[in-house]
């Protein structure tokens, strides 16, 4: 369990941080979202001890983090500047890691087989890429075999395949009970992640919320129908959980709470003639910009594609 009480951190006369107070339950993946410096990672540094507040604390499991007897078997992180020495080989890293802090050796073994670094454990770490170094930052994550994991844009830069091994760790560490805190600026990667959502916009909490409500308020699943007796369908469709919206003389309806596929049995059964029948997808990521849109420091120029915050690699940050 990770608890923010009126977090506020500043840099001179920048509020990097601006009253966070929220809680990351055990038992669930947690998105921390935000646009480009939105603070998520300052909010990180300071879980971690690594950045002082300027007022408000920062618990894990009760205790701030430099309290605990033994910080890494309590809060595992990654965040992303990464230091390891480039000549040494990762198991070798992982062992120095695991002996100073009175971690058994076999737990390196252990560490390296679940993050899948097997074939590259002798090699020189320098040489790694991108995927493999975020797969040891994970690694060393883990090696306390922590409560609490915490990592910053870990999908950063990785191929689908990564994306998903990352996607299943997360969930799986999730599923044992652990409390899992994981930052991203994309709000479709965390809509297939996480179960829990903050979202926060400038340093300030915009959304405490879950995924679910999240996509409930932009919109939900609906499915657009067209059909011959739009009063008629509505009036066989409607029950318990299903929501029928439609202007009245219009052909058209929004219907949530039944799939395509009921709505056209059910039409079907009515005699009523469907002229089109197509699940409306949310736009999630349009919901999120509509949401911190107001809050975006570094926009791309005007005229491009991005209506409200810059797509990575277009920001002047
Ligand atoms: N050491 C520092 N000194 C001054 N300003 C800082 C410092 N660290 C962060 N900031 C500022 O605080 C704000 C939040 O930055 P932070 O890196 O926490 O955001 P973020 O949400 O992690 O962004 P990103 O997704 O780009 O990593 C930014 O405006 C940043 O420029």
């Amino acid at each position: 369990m990770i608890e923010l009480q009126h977090l506020v951190k500043r840099y001179g006369d920048k509020t990097a941080v601006d009253d966070l107070h929220f809680t990351v339950k055990p038992g669930v993946v947690t998105g921390f979202l935000g646009p480009n410096g939105a603070g998520k990672s300052t909010t990180m540094r300071m879980i971690l001890g690594l950045d002082a507040p300027t007022s408000g604390s920062v618990t894990v499991n009760g205790k701030r983090y430099a309290q605990h007897a033994a910080p890494i078997q309590e809060v595992g992180a990654l965040l992303e500047a990464r230091s390891i020495h480039p000549g040494r080989s990762a198991h070798n890293h992982l062992l120095a890691l695991a002996l100073t802090h009175g971690i058994p050796r076999r737990r390196v073994d252990e560490v390296i087989e679940l993050t899948g670094l097997g074939k590259v454990a002798k090699k020189r770490a320098g040489a790694f890429s991108l995927g493999m170094g975020q797969r040891l930052g994970i690694a060393a994550a883990l090696l306390g075999d922590p409560q609490t994991i915490m990592l910053d844009e870990p999908v950063n830069g990785l191929d689908p395949e990564g994306v998903l091994w990352i996607r299943t760790l997360l969930t799986s560490l999730a599923a044992e009970g652990r409390t899992v805190f994981v930052s991203s600026h994309l709000m479709s990667e965390m809509a297939l992640t996480a179960t829990d959502l903050v979202i926060i916009g400038r340093g300030r909490l915009m959304a405490d919320t879950t995924v679910a409500e999240f996509i409930e308020q932009a919109g939900g699943d609906s499915v657009k129908v067209v059909s011959s007796d739009a009063a008629r369908l509505r009036e066989a469709l409607l029950g318990p959980d299903v929501t029928v919206t439609g202007e009245a003389g219009s052909e058209t309806l929004a219907v949530s709470g039944l799939s395509a596929r009921q709505i056209g049995q059910a039409a079907a059964d009515a005699g009523i003639a469907v002229f089109e029948l197509t699940p409306q997808a949310v736009s999630l990521e349009e919901a999120f910009m509509t949401l911190t849109g107001d809050t975006v420091e570094y926009r791309s120029n005007a005229g491009t594609a991005s209506k409200n915050g810059a797509p990575e690699g277009s920001v002047a940050a």
